[in-house]
């Protein structure tokens, strides 16, 4: 397997989950007795494009992440980091570990991401030189002001929730993270950054079920989407 077609991921694990409200942090709680980001790496370090996975996690948390992939066995999973205040610092200290030609930044706490959306994206930054999976969006979106009155609404066609994994050239996405810094720039995903540098940035398709764990119902549905996977496995 060549440089473009083995790929490093950066999985990002080092929130603090505030929107979540447990005293444990969203990305350890248990899904069928198994820490939620341990399911969304086992996703990764399954895949044959995988060559590398940098997880990083807060410091306090890298020895009991280290007993739990060496528990599951995950193989790829080649250095655990800590991470930083911002997800955007966190990614940059997960790509100081990366030795791949490509990379894709996923969060530790989409479990459902799909390995054949995973492939889609890469192939379509190999295409494009960057790419992230999305969806179409279902409400209406408005613009509302700060006293809670609206101020417009955008065309519905136009936009898309931007999922993850985002998949980058190493080298562009570590430089639109410097400039990001140097700027004192924080976006609240990597294809910000790397669309301010003026690369463009391609949308894949993905599945509304690559959900990102954050409120307390998303583990309602992240039981049932496990039951569900279950099931179809029998
Ligand atoms: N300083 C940070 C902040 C976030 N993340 C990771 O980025 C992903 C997406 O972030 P989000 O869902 O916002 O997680 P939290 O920041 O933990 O949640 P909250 O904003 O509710 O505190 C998660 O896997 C989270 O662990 C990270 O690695 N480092
Ligand atoms: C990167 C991301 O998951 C794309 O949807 C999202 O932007 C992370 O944002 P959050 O502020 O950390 O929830």
């Amino acid at each position: 397997m060549d440089n473009q077609n083995s790929v490093g991921v950066v999985v990002v694990s080092a929130g603090k989950g505030s929107r979540m409200g447990t005293r444990e942090s969203k990305q350890y709680l248990l899904m069928d007795d198994k820490p939620i980001v341990i399911h969304t790496l086992e996703v990764f370090d399954r895949m044959p494009l995988v060559r590398e996975i940098v997880l990083v996690t807060g410091a306090e948390d890298i020895e009991r992440c280290a007993g739990w992939i060496d528990r599951y066995g995950l193989r790829k999973v080649a250095k655990i980091v800590p991470g930083g205040k911002e997800r955007q610092q966190s990614v940059y200290k997960g790509l100081l570990e990366i030795s791949t030609e490509w990379v894709m930044v996923h969060d530790g706490v989409r479990p459902f991401v799909e390995p054949e959306r995973i492939e889609a994206c890469h192939q379509k930054a190999l295409l494009t030189g960057a790419a992230v999976l999305a969806v179409p969006v279902k409400d209406t979106i408005k613009w509302v002001s700060g006293s809670g009155m609206i101020e417009g609404t955008p065309d519905r066609r136009s936009l898309w929730a931007i999922h993850t994994p985002q998949a980058f050239r190493l080298s562009d996405l570590k430089k639109a993270h410097e400039l990001a810094e140097a700027d004192g720039f924080v976006g609240t995903d990597d294809s910000m950054l790397v669309e301010r540098m003026g690369i463009p940035v391609a949308v894949v398709e993905g599945s509304y079920t690559n959900i990102k764990i954050t409120t307390p119902e998303d583990l309602e549905y992240a039981a049932f989407m496990l039951k569900r996977r279950g099931e179809k496995s029998r």
